[in-house]
């Protein structure tokens, strides 16, 4: 396995007015490819190619039969001939051992190799077969019925780029191209620690009394889907010695590590400080957007640290916004893929406030319905919230019909 190491210095500054997109410009840099490793195809899927795929072999392979027929000389038929002896069969993965000579026919199947010394198939539907004749009673057919050598692709033509996403339709390509294996890049190990005395696992609530954690799960399956390999998540209390430890621990096997909570000013938000003698180097911390001011980044040595806030609302849209193009960047694809702004027009007035505002919204096939009761806390809501919309700092009313950038989740 190559393993490339993230190499950006971190070096910007950290103001709290540092704006969205220049957060996303540092994400940018931070997130470089892992590095790279070999699958087998059958392991392939959803991977993004690193390198592209060549065809190891013509596609196809052979000359072979496009219809079910008789494979006949076309130099027969322009010299007037209109039956043929029938000296064989030719099916896939069974040719015909003999070659075909004047006067001659070999019955054959749709994907059967063309013997030798024939170079059309006549369909059996326009065919009259007695015994071991087999007669041309029409006019000569305008198609040749045959799939040419290479007439697909030759041997040693890309047929995949390096980037592609490894879809199903990509592995009918890489499959008969020969293919046993694919370089593509290496999927970040993502670990999630939430913090947080009042914190329980869910299911646990009920008995033990506490807040369910509502993030740990949503969070792994979140990286998953934007490319990551989720490693587990661990439920740590507000202890600045406990957290590191688990910090720590976490670091060792995992190239992105997302804290969650703890993130902003209260007596006991450590997420920041426990990790200060882990090495933490803070690529920024607090950006000028609402919800989700105090989301912050930094690296530990070569492993990357998301901090997210604690509010639910809060820490979906951050990780939408910063996780999936942090684990984008890191798994080939390029930060940026996984921010697709999408012009939309609004179903209903919404406004915006003095920072930059990303609210949930429904989509729907007149737009975006920016989702009521919206606040950094609410959880319920986002059943239904398909897309963040992106109001601009200081946007103030803006009515029903106004073209807004949108987000789908
Ligand atoms: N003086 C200030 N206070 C606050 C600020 C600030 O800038 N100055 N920022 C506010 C904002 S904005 C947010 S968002 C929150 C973020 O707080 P933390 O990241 O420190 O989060 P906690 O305090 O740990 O928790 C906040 C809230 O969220 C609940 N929570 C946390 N983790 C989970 C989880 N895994 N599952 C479900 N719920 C969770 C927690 O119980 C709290 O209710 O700070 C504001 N304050
Ligand atoms: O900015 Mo906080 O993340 O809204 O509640």
């Amino acid at each position: 396995m190559k393993h490339v190491r993230i190499a950006t210095k971190i070096d910007a500054p950290c103001p709290a007015t540092l704006g969205f997109d220049a957060a996303q410009a540092i994400i940018a840099r931070l997130a470089q490819p892992l590095g790279t490793e070999s699958v087998r195809l059958a392991k392939a899927g959803r991977r993004v190619l690193a390198e592209p795929v060549h065809a190891a072999i013509d596609i196809p392979c052979q000359d072979l039969a496009a219809m079910d027929g008789f494979a006949v000389r076309d130099g027969d038929l322009a010299a007037g001939l209109r039956r043929f002896a029938v000296i064989g069969a030719a099916y896939p993965g069974a040719p015909c051992p003999r070659a075909i000579g004047a006067g001659q026919a070999v019955r054959i199947m749709t994907g059967a190799p063309i013997p030798a010394g024939a170079d059309r198939v006549l369909v059996r539907e326009l065919l009259c077969l007695t015994g071991d004749t087999v007669a041309l009673t029409g006019r000569i057919p305008a198609r040749l019925h045959v799939r040419k050598r290479g007439s697909d692709t030759r041997a040693g033509a890309e047929v995949l780029r390096a980037g592609k996403s490894v879809d199903a339709r990509a592995l009918v390509v890489a499959s008969a191209a020969d293919a046993a294996r694919l370089t593509v890049w290496r999927r970040p190990r993502v670990r999630v620690i939430a913090s947080g005395d009042e914190l329980v696992p869910a299911g646990e609530a009920r008995a033990r009394g506490g807040v369910p954690d509502s993030l740990s799960d949503a969070l792994l399956l979140m990286a998953r889907q934007w490319g990551a390999a989720p490693v587990g998540a661990t439920l740590v209390r507000d202890d600045e010695a406990l957290l590191r430890a688990a910090a720590a621990t976490a670091l060792a096997d995992a190239d992105l590590l997302i804290l969650c909570g703890g993130a902003s000013r209260g007596d006991r938000d450590f997420a920041k400080s426990a990790l200060t003698p882990l090495g933490l180097d803070i690529a920024f911390a607090d950006v000028a957007i609402k919800p989700g001011k105090p989301v912050w980044c930094g690296r530990v040595g070569d492993k990357l640290v998301l901090g997210l806030p604690g509010n639910p609302m809060a820490a979906m849209t951050v990780a939408r916004l910063f996780l999936a193009p942090l684990l984008a960047g890191l798994g080939g694809r390029g930060a940026l893929s996984a921010l697709r702004w999408e012009a939309t027009p609004l179903v209903a007035g919404c406004s915006g406030g003095e920072r930059e505002t990303f609210l949930c919204a429904g989509l729907g096939p007149e737009g975006a319905l920016v989702l009521p009761g919206q606040s950094a806390s609410a959880q319920c809501l986002l059943a239904s919230a398909d897309a963040l919309v992106r109001l601009p700092a200081g946007a103030g009313d803006l009515p029903a019909g106004s073209m807004i950038d949108m987000l789908r989740f």
